[in-house]
């Protein structure tokens, strides 16, 4: 188990590094399998990442993306992880991957759990799993001390679970024992706030640290 921590002069040449390597990687799998995923965080952070990484030269056509986690909004309201995702990923080359949209319309998140569950699961291993983090060291929508991260982060989860307990909107998310498989994760943080957070989760539970659940086998990128 390694943790590679990667300081960047800036966040631009984080963002240039960070679309290489994933694009290399799922070059790589497509060079011995038939298909990869690439499953990727919302939040504010990762939009140059993507910009990069939509214009990558490889087979997106073999490529199933879908996010880490989603609010429970319609698709075009600007909290909607996916309205990033089709602005920024999805587009140019990228164009071409295949595409599941964790918000299904169903009226409650709950509602969608067994059919995400069943659609994700076809795609396990997750090939390359990008990871954003908050300051308060949650990571996909596992936030610290939520019932729902307790839940998330038992060897049994499902795929998805909903996530209620929160200020705004429910959302779902990705669960531990999917997320922790991934052949090749990275995580990418920004400011000295988030490296000062992510040093604390070290030493913390994954239910006060969420994040920490995550630190095997991983790659920081990180920018002031
Ligand atoms: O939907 C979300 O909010 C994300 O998937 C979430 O886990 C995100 O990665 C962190 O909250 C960091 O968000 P920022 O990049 O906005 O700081």
């Amino acid at each position: 188990m390694t943790l590679e921590f990667i300081e960047y002069p800036d966040r631009e040449m984080l963002g240039l590094s960070l679309a290489n390597k994933i694009a290399g990687q799922l070059a790589q799998q497509l060079r011995t399998a038939e298909h990869a995923s690439l499953c990727v965080p919302g939040g504010t952070t990762p939009a140059p990442v993507f910009d990069t990484l939509s214009g990558s030269d490889l087979d997106w056509s073999k490529v199933t993306v879908f996010l880490n986690d989603e609010r429970w909004v319609d698709g075009e309201h600007t909290r909607s992880n996916s309205r990033l995702l089709r602005r920024h990923l999805l587009t140019g080359k990228a164009a071409a991957a295949s595409y599941i949209d964790l918000y299904t319309g169903d009226a409650r998140p709950e509602d969608a759990v067994p059919a995400l569950s069943a659609a994700i699961e076809p795609l396990l291993p997750i090939t390359v799993l990008f990871l954003g983090m908050g300051v308060d060291m949650h990571t996909a929508s596992l936030f610290p001390q939520a019932p729902e991260t307790v839940a998330a982060l038992a060897p049994d989860a499902p795929a998805v679970i909903a996530v209620n307990n929160l200020k705004d909107e429910p959302r779902i998310t990705l669960t531990a024992p999917v997320l922790q498989k991934a052949i090749h994760t990275h995580l990418m943080i920004t400011g000295a706030d988030k490296r000062d957070a992510l040093e604390r989760a070290q030493t913390l539970d994954p239910k006060a640290a969420p994040i920490r659940a995550f630190l095997g086998d991983i790659t920081v990128h990180w920018a002031e």
